[in-house]
């Protein structure tokens, strides 16, 4: 089954062409990474993808909806952590992500009762926001005030902001910005064992290690075009570089291609 269809997706900001007729299917179960260069029209294709833009051109399939003519069922079936989003600075994580599954409806019978990622069956909003704070590592600050939360820890409560109903797709802009290695190391675990699960992740990222370590799929962009797609499982994180570096114009430019310090 396809959860991401898209044909000819365009989208103009004015004289510039941020995304160019990307035709692209992303299988269920899929751990897609769109890989580009700063600029490259990554976000511009989640914000098409996730209903938060509308295209100048062409059409896509989100989990079987249209996400022009039907966003609000986009909006429901999926999970998303954008590029740059904290949780309310006058807000805990606990109280951020209460309101998040209220939102969500997960305080109705039928919500509580359904299994999480993890495979753990909890049954509160409350045990949700347990769960994925210890998964997480920020159930020590779940309580404090989230303007004193550093960049890595308002990250994760935005993760498990995205993940907190159980979506069956998720979209992460940049997943890894802001973690310390040992963090990054765990949320990789997590989005593996998200996908493991017959869920789909739709990630961007800049970084070519990430999509070479993660990705099961992956979609090379440069400027606004899908120029490759490969299966990075089936090469070495420096073949996948230097595949990525010969499709974007053949030499590596500091301000874009990049492997994580
Ligand atoms: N609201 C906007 N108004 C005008 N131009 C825009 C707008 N949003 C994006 N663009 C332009 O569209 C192009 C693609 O931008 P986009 O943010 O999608 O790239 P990106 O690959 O996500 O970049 P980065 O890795 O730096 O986040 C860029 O040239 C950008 O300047």
């Amino acid at each position: 089954m396809v959860a991401i269809e898209t044909t000819d997706l365009t989208r103009r900001f004015g004289e510039v062409t941020a995304l160019s007729g990307l035709t692209l299917s992303v299988d269920e179960g899929a751990l897609f990474g769109l890989l580009g260069p700063n600029g490259s029209g990554k976000t511009t294709t989640i914000e098409l993808l996730t209903g938060q833009r509308e295209p100048s051109g062409g059409s896509a399939t989100v989990v079987g909806h249209d996400p022009v003519t039907e966003p609000m069922a986009v909006k429901r079936a999926i999970g998303i952590l954008p590029e740059r989003e904290d949780p309310p600075s006058f807000l805990t994580p606990r109280e951020y992500l209460t309101f998040v599954g209220e939102v969500r409806d997960l305080g109705s019978e039928a919500q509580s009762a359904s299994e999480d990622v993890s495979g753990q069956r909890p049954r509160t909003i409350d045990d949700r926001i347990e769960t994925w704070a210890e998964r997480l590592e920020f159930a020590g600050v779940l309580d404090a005030l989230s303007t004193g939360l550093s960049e890595g820890e308002r990250q994760r409560v935005m993760l498990a902001a995205a993940f907190l109903h159980d979506p069956d797709l998720v979209f992460i802009d940049e997943p890894l910005v802001n973690l310390d290695p040992i963090m990054q190391e765990q949320v990789k675990a997590v989005l593996s064992d998200y996908c493991e699960r017959g869920n789909t992740l739709f990630l961007s990222t800049h970084y070519v290690d990430v999509a070479a370590e993660l990705c099961t799929h992956v979609g090379i962009v440069e400027d606004g075009e899908l120029v490759a797609e490969c299966d990075p499982r089936e090469m070495s994180e420096d073949e996948l570089l230097e595949y990525f570096i010969a499709e974007v114009g053949g030499e590596r430019r500091g301000s874009g291609v990049a492997v994580q310090p």
